[in-house]
C-alpha cells in the first residue's frame, strides 16, 4: 500500500463527520507565513485520528483549530465545519492545564460543569465518574499545589471529561503520563469512542495513545497528508522520515545499543561528584522518599524511572536543597563537600536543576536576557578590572552564542521565553544551567514535547556535558530514551530506588 493511501472503506464509519476542515488555512497575526494550509480532514463520531508532526510544523495550531481557539489570533481560510459543538481540548502546556480557581483535586474537576451552570449535585457526580474513569479517585480531597505532574495532567483530563464532550482534541495527552496511566486514559478514550465519541490526538511522538487511534496521520510543512496510515503499520522509518520521536519502547528495545560520544572518563571507578545516603523525604506526613542511597559519577548519565507520584521530582528536589530532607541524610557533592546542610543557593554551585516546570525559572523577556543573567562573569566577577571585566564579557557572549546554539535557540534569541513551545522553554532553561557550569545537573521531564531532532539535541547536550566531565541525573517517563541516554537506569518504587530491570 503507498504510504499515504486511504484506508480500505470497509473501514470507514458510516455516519456522518462530526468534523470536517477543507483547504483550511491559518496565519497568526503580525506573521508574513501561514502556520497551516490546505488542510483536509475529516472526523466521524466513533473514530480516533491521530495528527504528528515536528515540533514547530502545526500541530498545535490544527488541535486549536479543531476547538475553535484561535479566535482572534490571526486570520484562517477554507473551512471548518461541526455538527457539534461539544468539542473539549486539553492543550501541550502543563503549566497551563489547571485552572488556579479551585483548591482540591474533586473541586477541580466538577469546575467546568459550575461554570456552566449545572447543579452541583450533579457537578459532582459527573467529577466522580471522571475521577474514577482515570483512576484518580484517590486523589479526590488532594490540593492541586501537592500534586505531581502526571498528576496535575490526569486531573486536567477529567475536568475535560465532565463536561460529557462529543469531540476530544487533546494536544500531546500523554506527555506526563507513565505508562500505566497512558494505558489507563488509551482505556477511557475507548470508552469513549464506544458511545460515539471522536478524538483527535495532535502530537511530536507516537506512543501509547496514537497506536489505539484509527488513523495517523502526518503533518509536514504546514500541510497535512491525505487519507492515513492504520498505526500498526507504521514503521519506525517512516516516522524519522516525518521527525516523530518514536516512543514505542517495545519496538526499540531490543534493536537498541546506547550511542554514546567518546568519553575517556567514563568507566568504573571515576569520580563519584554526587554521593547520597540515607536520604528520607516526607511530604505532607506521607513517606516519600526512604533511605536512598545513589552515587553520581563524572562521565555518566543517570535515568530516574518511576509511576506518576512515586517521588522523582521530590528526589531531584531533595537534592538540589529545595524539598527538604530528613535528619541524617548525607548529600556529598564534588571533592567530599557534605551539602545536606547547605541552602538551595550554596548548593547551585556544584549542582543545577531543571525543574519540571519551566516557566518557574524564567524571568527576563528575551532568551539571549535569560541566558545573559544565567551566565557568571567569571572568576572575580565584578570585582574584575575594566579590561578584564571587557574580556570577561566578551567571554559570556560567546559562551551564551555556543550553548544557545546546541539548545537550538538561535533563532529564537529575540524572543519572549513564554512564545516559545514548552518543549523550547525547557531547553532555556537547560542552557542556563550548563551557563553555570555545574558539576552534576538534575533534570525533570526534559522529554516532554520533543520530536525526534529534539530528542537528539537533548541527548547531545547531555553527552557534551558528561563528555567535559559532568554527571546528570535525569527522571524522564520515556523508556526507550532513557535505555539509549542512560549509563545507568534507577527506578523509584514504593519509596526506595532500585536498578530497573
Ligand atoms: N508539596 C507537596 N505536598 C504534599 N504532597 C506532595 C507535594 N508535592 C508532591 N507531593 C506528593 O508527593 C508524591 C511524589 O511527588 P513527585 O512530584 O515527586 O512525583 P513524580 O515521581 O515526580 O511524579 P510525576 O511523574 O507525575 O511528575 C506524590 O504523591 C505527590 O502528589
Amino acid at each position: 500500500m503507498p504510504e499515504h493511501a486511504p484506508l480500505p472503506s470497509s473501514s470507514a464509519p458510516p455516519s456522518p463527520p462530526v468534523l470536517t476542515l477543507r483547504e483550511f488555512g491559518f496565519t497568526y497575526r503580525g506573521s508574513d507565513d501561514p502556520a497551516l494550509t490546505g488542510v483536509d480532514l475529516m472526523l466521524h463520531p466513533g473514530e480516533a485520528v491521530a495528527v504528528l508532526g515536528p515540533q514547530g510544523a502545526g500541530t498545535s495550531t490544527l488541535a486549536r483549530a479543531v476547538a475553535r481557539l484561535l479566535g482572534e489570533h490571526g486570520e484562517s481560510t477554507g473551512s471548518r465545519e461541526a455538527t457539534d459543538d461539544g468539542i473539549g481540548m486539553l492543550g501541550d502546556d502543563p503549566e497551563a492545564q489547571v485552572t488556579g480557581l479551585s483548591r482540591t483535586v474533586r473541586e477541580e474537576a466538577a469546575l467546568p460543569g459550575r461554570l456552566i451552570g449545572l447543579p452541583l449535585q450533579d457537578c459532582l457526580a459527573r467529577a466522580a465518574v471522571s475521577l474514577e474513569t482515570l483512576g484518580i479517585t484517590a486523589l479526590a480531597e488532594r490540593e492541586l499545589s501537592t500534586l505531581s505532574g502526571g498528576e496535575r495532567q490526569l486531573t486536567a483530563l477529567a475536568s475535560l471529561l465532565t463536561l460529557h464532550p462529543r469531540v476530544l482534541v487533546l494536544d500531546q495527552a500523554s506527555q506526563s503520563l507513565d505508562h500505566s496511566a497512558r494505558r489507563r486514559l488509551a482505556r477511557s478514550l475507548r470508552q469513549f469512542r464506544a458511545t460515539g465519541g471522536a478524538v483527535l490526538l495532535t502530537g511530536h511522538q507516537h506512543d501509547e495513545l496514537s497506536v489505539e487511534c484509527d488513523r495517523v496521520l502526518f503533518l509536514d510543512e504546514k500541510r497535512l497528508s491525505a487519507g492515513g496510515l492504520m498505526p500498526s503499520s507504521v514503521t519506525p522509518v517512516q516516522l524519522a522520515a516525518h521527525g516523530i520521536w518514536d516512543a514505542r519502547h517495545e519496538v526499540h528495545t531490543p534493536l537498541n545499543t546506547p550511542v554514546h560520544l567518546p568519553n575517556s572518563a567514563r568507566g568504573p571507578g571515576h569520580e563519584v561528584l554526587l554521593r547520597v545516603r540515607d536520604l528520607s523525604v516526607h511530604r505532607a506526613s506521607v513517606q516519600v522518599l526512604d533511605g536512598v542511597e545513589l552515587d553520581l559519577r563524572a562521565g555518566e548519565v543517570t535515568a530516574l524511572l518511576g509511576a506518576n507520584g512515586s517521588g522523582k521530582s521530590t528526589l531531584l528536589g531533595s537534592l538540589a536543597g529545595l524539598v527538604p530532607s530528613g535528619a541524617g541524610a548525607s548529600i556529598l557533592g564534588p571533592g567530599g563537600v557534605e551539602l545536606a546542610a547547605e541552602p538551595a543557593h550554596r548548593r547551585a554551585n556544584h549542582i543545577a536543576w531543571v525543574g519540571q516546570d519551566p516557566g518557574d525559572q524564567l524571568s527576563a523577556s528575551t532568551v539571549h536576557a535569560e541566558l545573559m543573567r544565567a551566565a557568571p562573569l567569571g572568576p572575580g566577577g565584578r570585582r574584575l578590572k575594566r579590561a578584564d571585566r571587557l574580556q570577561a564579557k566578551k567571554q559570556r557572549e560567546l559562551d551564551v552564542q555556543r550553548v544557545m546554539e546546541m539548545a537550538g535557540l538561535t533563532a529564537h534569541a529575540e524572543d519572549h521565553p513564554y512564545d516559545l513551545q514548552p518543549a523550547q522553554r525547557k531547553d532555556c532553561v537547560i542552557a542556563s544551567a550548563l551557563l553555570m557550569n555545574p558539576a552534576v545537573l538534575l533534570l525533570d521531564e526534559p522529554t516532554l514535547g520533543r520530536d525526534a531532532a529534539g530528542m537528539a539535541r537533548l541527548s547531545h547536550l547531555l553527552r557534551s556535558f558528561t563528555s567535559a566531565g559532568g554527571a546528570v541525573l535525569v527522571a524522564t517517563h520515556d523508556r526507550r530514551w532513557a535505555a539509549e541516554v542512560g549509563d545507568h537506569q534507577l527506578r523509584l518504587v514504593a519509596d526506595h530506588l532500585l536498578p530497573d530491570t
